[in-house]
């Protein structure tokens, strides 16, 4: 018998649970401030306009629906982005099957180094997408413990120490805590890395889809260093379920873009052949539809403030109660999650005694997090962390 999923586990340990406190802070998915899953309204339209046009059901192209893909490589990249001439893009299953199928690709053809590098932590199916592919998998020191912050120099020193060419994953946003990206790109330009971007929450973090691309944007107008891009609108678009992402390649020139796209093709046809339909159209229906577009834009905006307003709640209880542990990385930090720096006994604690799951590296999925449960959560961590 195979252990649960790290991630996916919780939930299901959640769902045992019959106490009525209990709180799911595992799965990074958004909840309303009931707790209840949230389809937007922009997704609900769109897929109301696509049922009126009768559409059939045939089989998309190895790379997925182009109306879909150009948008998300405008939305990505930004609309009046030169790279956009010589980039290869192909729909995936969403971001763990864009993560997949650039490992493939890397490992076929980035032989300059067969290693990729991840965050210490890094998303908890990283490592496993990119051993499924073949590709060894090393580490780059990103979380400071005993700050609950960026280890800054120590992740400069790691990427400086890594092998010239080596193929860096880089949360493009939400990952925290957050980058200093200046510093982190010249340091990998120095070296000549190549930088996979994984961008999973794009507009979650900040609730400005421009500003989350940002980090992604500037290394690709520099231009110095190979760029590879996987793309989930899982949470940003509450696509969940349907599994609609984007994986792409910024060539060098059209040339190239034609030959990555044709080796693409080739390692797609055998993996699924081509890509599920509906989420892509209801994603290129939101994203071309300029009302729609800024609807989306506004509800995604409205799901970044709330989680940011439990931050401020969460924390401001936990010092409201007396914790003599300093709380402000809840604040500090942005996007879906909060690392907390509880330790996995703690962790423990909060399931069997307080019924609150979460990862046991201490991550708390913030979405969780309402004004009902909110007091209950902080009343629970302060009793674990006296
Ligand atoms: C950094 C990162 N990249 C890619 C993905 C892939 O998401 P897709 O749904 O395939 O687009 C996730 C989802 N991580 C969430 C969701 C649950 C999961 O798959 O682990 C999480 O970390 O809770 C992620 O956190």
């Amino acid at each position: 018998m195979g252990p649960p999923d790290a991630i996916l586990g919780v939930t299901e340990a959640f769902k045992r649970d019959t106490d009525p406190r209990k709180m799911n802070l595992g799965v990074g998915a958004y909840r309303t401030d009931e707790g209840k899953p949230y389809v937007l309204n922009a997704v609900r339209k769109a897929e109301q306009s696509l049922l009126a046009q009768n559409l059939d059901k045939e089989y998309l192209p190895i790379t997925g629906l182009a109306k879909f893909t150009s948008a998300a490589s405008e939305l990505a990249y930004g609309a009046e982005s030169p790279a956009l001439s010589r980039l290869a893009i192909t729909q995936s299953i969403s971001g763990t099957g864009a993560l997949r199928i650039g490992g493939a690709f890397l490992e076929k053809f980035y032989k300059t180094q067969p290693t990729i590098y991840l965050p210490t932590p890094s998303w908890g199916n990283h490592a496993a997408i990119f051993r499924d592919c073949g590709m060894k998998v090393g580490k780059y020191t990103y979380f400071d413990p005993s700050t609950n912050g960026l280890n800054l120099s120590g992740m400069l020193e790691d990427l400086k120490a890594l092998p010239k060419g080596s193929a860096v994953l880089l949360h493009a946003c939400a990952h925290n805590p957050t980058g200093q990206w200046a510093q982190i790109q010249q340091v990998v330009e120095e070296r000549e890395h190549l930088a996979f971007f994984d961008m999973a929450y794009q507009g979650f973090a900040s609730g400005d889809a421009d500003r989350d691309a940002a980090a992604l944007r500037t290394f690709v107008s520099s231009g110095k260093v190979p760029v590879v891009l996987s793309q989930s609108f899982a949470k940003n678009m509450g696509l969940y379920g349907e599994r609609v992402g984007t994986f792409s390649v910024v060539g060098a020139d059209a040339a190239e873009k034609d030959r990555v796209l044709s080796q693409i093709k080739i390692l797609v046809r055998p993996m699924y052949s081509n890509p599920p339909i509906n989420g892509a159209r209801i994603a290129a229906e939101v994203l071309t539809n300029q009302e729609l577009r800024q609807e989306w834009l506004g509800e995604v905006k409205y799901m970044a403030d709330r989680i940011i307003g439990m931050r401020k709640q969460l924390r401001g209880r936990l010092e409201e109660l007396g914790s003599k542990k300093p709380w402000n990385h809840i604040t500090d930090q942005i996007g879906m999650f909060c690392y907390t720096g509880l330790k996995p006994e703690q962790v423990d604690r909060l399931a069997q005694e307080f019924h609150v799951y979460l990862t046991r590296d201490g991550r708390v999925s913030m979405a969780g997090i309402s004004s009902g449960n909110v007091n209950y959560l902080a009343e629970s961590i302060h009793a674990v962390t006296k």
